[in-house]
């Protein structure tokens, strides 16, 4: 694939010839002015050098001496550049200091190159603000990750790291106005002068708003705490007022506190960035425009105060409507936290497609553009090469091509294997905020060929056949490379319990196939077949309730969107054929199930029992459930399980009178165990924590038929 600078410069010009760097060469530059990060990064990508030498390289900044005759060709917008790199000589000259360091980012790159080729680079960023937030719950990064972040965005040309990890509670409630232990101080300023050397602002966030009282004691709570992060090294400000409730969220209150940290603080120190805020309603699903409380914090707030905004949902792609939408409102353009990559409302799955669906024409309409990523701070390294790419140039940005590149940057000797893994792990499957990205985009055509085929005439497609077999191959080669890979450890250690299931997914679809080629001509053979895909389905199981157990999205979900689903309908269809053919009653259930229902009740025993995570649930009946005298149901495991709680609910009052609850661990001995009452209403708790259970029963003890709702019965495994 040809070369390609990152991200997309605005004009680049190559001559179509190349030269060999010369270790001799005259350095012309004023190493102590404006030019000296550009200056010391060069420093350490080129050789030593003689003076003695017609090659010469000239490094400096606007109204330098050094690059005085390049005034005209330097961009006139913030961050700009020129480089050349011509017969006998290299020019960078900034349009200011940071302008300068990107200029040596680019030729950086160049130098990668067998040889370096003769260029005139004109580049700028569209964006003036770019970078990311790490502002997701979950379990923030570590001191290591962040240092590693801010090398890449450095790289990137992303300029922002915004400091605000939710679960942090020195940047939010309790401790907002506590000075950091010294161990985390040390930590923090380190970031700081890891973040200078890579021309990176490191803004840190404060998220006061849960307990702040508007009083002069939290004002002065809140200059402490910031004058603490100053000496720090730290030289940019947020406060962020999302997620909060109460007095915290009115907007004059909200105006007047940072206007008066605007006066008193960022406009006496001098050498702090603009205040960034965050506001309560921060996106158009949950604003109130007639409430007044956007349009208050636009006519109130400084105008040097950014403010930030999600777009018309919290979790959406950024378009001209909605750009028109709240610039007005604010006043001043409004500054993108982009929900994406992040993911933990979907902590099951990774992100790592392409960035896509924000538009392109949008340049001028916002004055930031940062991402909040992935609790994964390798993982989100794809979708933040991407990130930096759009914002810097968005007319030239084009998705997919970033996409591989973003993969390639990421793990160089195994891109096509990551790859391979990336297209699979995209989606975010059924989530509250109803965002949804494509997955397996490339083999999709092949899978809908084959499943349409094969269920609507029971006969295989045999190209489509081909190539999902050949998909299957390539994703158990890459889980199992990509899982001893030595390229980037910390990557593979945070997405290997998704290498493990992507591998079993792929097995699993190699199995599907076999049985689709033998259901109906080798009996024996789709017999293992089918096996080995029962064993697979019981192995994924377990892969998704062994690891990444949290309270709200657990486990790991892996092809979730096209992929796993198209091999679930395929082992179904060929059993039916299978059970067909040969007057068989094989299970077609396609995912595992470990918990089975069966009931002498007759409108009980076709209820469908549901699984999620740790969660176990019979599917409620709806219609009154006449329920004979001595009727039993049963709640089956596959195996011993400890329960953690069990709930009942059929609605009436007197339930216990009616229906005895019993479990057994050993499908012998039962004990039962009492319905306590738990909303004085209808639904009852029965005290199971801790109890290993293989079955549990329902009897009606009245010796004579009930008639009772099946309003719940669900229980929680430990
Ligand atoms: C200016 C953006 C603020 C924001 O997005 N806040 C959180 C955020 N807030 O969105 C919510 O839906 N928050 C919420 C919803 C219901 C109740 C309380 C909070 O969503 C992100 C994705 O989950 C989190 O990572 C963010 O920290």
């Amino acid at each position: 694939q040809e070369f390609h600078l990152q991200p997309t410069p605005q004009v680049y010009e190559t001559l179509q010839d190349s030269i060999v760097l010369p270790d001799a060469y005259r350095f012309s530059a004023d190493v102590e002015g404006a030019a000296s990060d550009a200056v010391r990064l060069l420093g350490t990508l080129l050789p030593d050098h003689q003076e003695k030498a017609d090659f010469r390289i000239t490094v400096g900044v606007k109204g330098d001496k050094a690059v005085r005759k390049y005034t005209r060709l330097i961009p006139s917008k913030a961050e700009g550049y020129y480089l050349k790199v011509g017969k006998n000589e290299i020019v960078i000259a900034g349009a200011d200091a940071r302008g300068a360091y990107y200029g040596v980012q680019t030729l950086a790159q160049l130098l990668t190159l067998p040889k370096l080729p003769l260029v005139e680079v004109t580049d700028y960023p569209d964006i003036p603000y770019r970078g990311v937030v790490e502002g997701f719950y979950g379990t923030p990064w570590s001191h290591e990750a962040r240092l590693c972040q801010l090398e890449f965005y450095g790289r990137n040309k992303m300029n922002v790291y915004l400091y605000g990890p939710k679960d942090d509670p020195y940047h939010s409630t309790p401790n907002w106005r506590k000075p950091y232990p010294e161990r985390e101080a040390a930590q923090l300023k380190e970031l700081v002068d890891k973040a200078k050397e890579n021309n990176v602002i490191f803004y840190w966030a404060i998220h006061p708003g849960q307990d702040i009282k508007w009083n002069d004691e939290d004002r002065q709570n809140l200059l402490n705490k910031f004058e603490k992060m100053y000496q720090l090294g730290v030289r940019g400000f947020a406060v962020f007022f999302d997620d909060i409730s109460g007095e915290g969220t009115k907007a004059d209150k909200q105006a007047d506190l940072l206007n008066y940290l605007d006066d008193h603080f960022v406009k006496v120190k001098g050498d702090v960035e603009p205040l960034i805020m965050c506001p309560t309603e921060y996106n158009k699903a949950w604003s109130n425009v007639k409430g007044g409380y956007l349009t208050t914090l636009g006519e109130k707030l400084n105008k040097g105060i950014q403010i930030m905004w999600t777009g018309n949902s919290v979790i959406a792609t950024i378009d001209r409507e909605t750009m028109d939408f709240i610039n007005p409102l604010l006043k001043r353009k409004a500054y993108i936290w982009w929900n994406f990559p992040v993911s933990d409302y979907v902590r099951d799955h990774l992100l790592m497609g392409p960035v896509y669906g924000n538009a392109l024409d949008i340049k001028d309409e916002m004055e930031g553009f940062v991402s909040n990523p992935m609790e994964h701070a390798e993982a989100s390294k794809i979708a933040l090469y991407s990130v930096a790419d759009y914002a810097w140039n968005l007319s030239d940005y084009d998705s997919d091509l970033s996409w591989k590149r973003a993969i390639k940057d990421l793990m160089p000797q195994h891109a096509a294997y990551l790859e391979t893994f990336a297209a699979h792990n995209s989606d975010l499957g059924a989530n509250g905020h109803r965002f949804r990205r494509e997955e397996s985009v490339a083999l999709q055509p092949a899978l809908e060929a084959l499943l349409s085929t094969y269920e609507k005439q029971h006969i295989i497609d045999e190209d489509a056949w081909r190539q999902v077999n050949e998909e299957c191959c390539k994703i158990v080669t890459a889980s199992d490379i990509l899982s001893v890979s030595q390229e980037n450890q910390p990557f593979i250690a945070e997405i290997t319990p998704w290498l493990m299931q992507f591998k079993l997914v792929g097995q699993y679809g190699e199995a599907v196939l076999q049985m689709m080629r033998w259901a109906v001509t080798d009996k024996t053979g789709f017999e293992t077949a089918y096996e080995h895909a029962k064993s697979l389905q019981l192995l994924m199981y377990k892969v998704d309730t062994s690891y990444n157990q949290n309270p709200y999205q657990p486990g790991i979900k892996s092809g979730s969107k096209v992929l796993l689903p198209t091999f679930y309908a395929l082992f179904e269809a060929s059993v039916g054929l299978y059970n067909q053919a040969y007057q068989a009653a094989l299970d077609t259930r396609a995912v595992y199930m470990p918990y089975t229902w069966n009931s002498d009740v007759p409108q009980l025993a076709a209820l469908p029992v549901l699984r999620k995570g740790k969660m176990g649930n019979v599917s409620p009946s709806n219609e009154v459930i006449r329920w004979q005298a001595g009727g039993e149901a049963l709640l089956m495991m596959d195996q011993m399980r400890t329960l953690k709680s069990l709930t009942v609910d059929l609605g009436i009052a007197d339930a216990p009178k009616f229906i005895r609850l019993e479990i057994t661990a050993d499908g012998q001995r039962w004990e039962a165990i009492p319905l306590q009452p738990v909303n004085g209403k209808t639904r009852f708790k029965a005290e199971v924590e801790g109890r290993n259970v293989q079955k549990i029963r329902l009897t009606n003890i009245t010796g004579q038929e009930q008639k009772v709702y099946f309003k719940q019965f669900g229980f929680e495994e430990k």
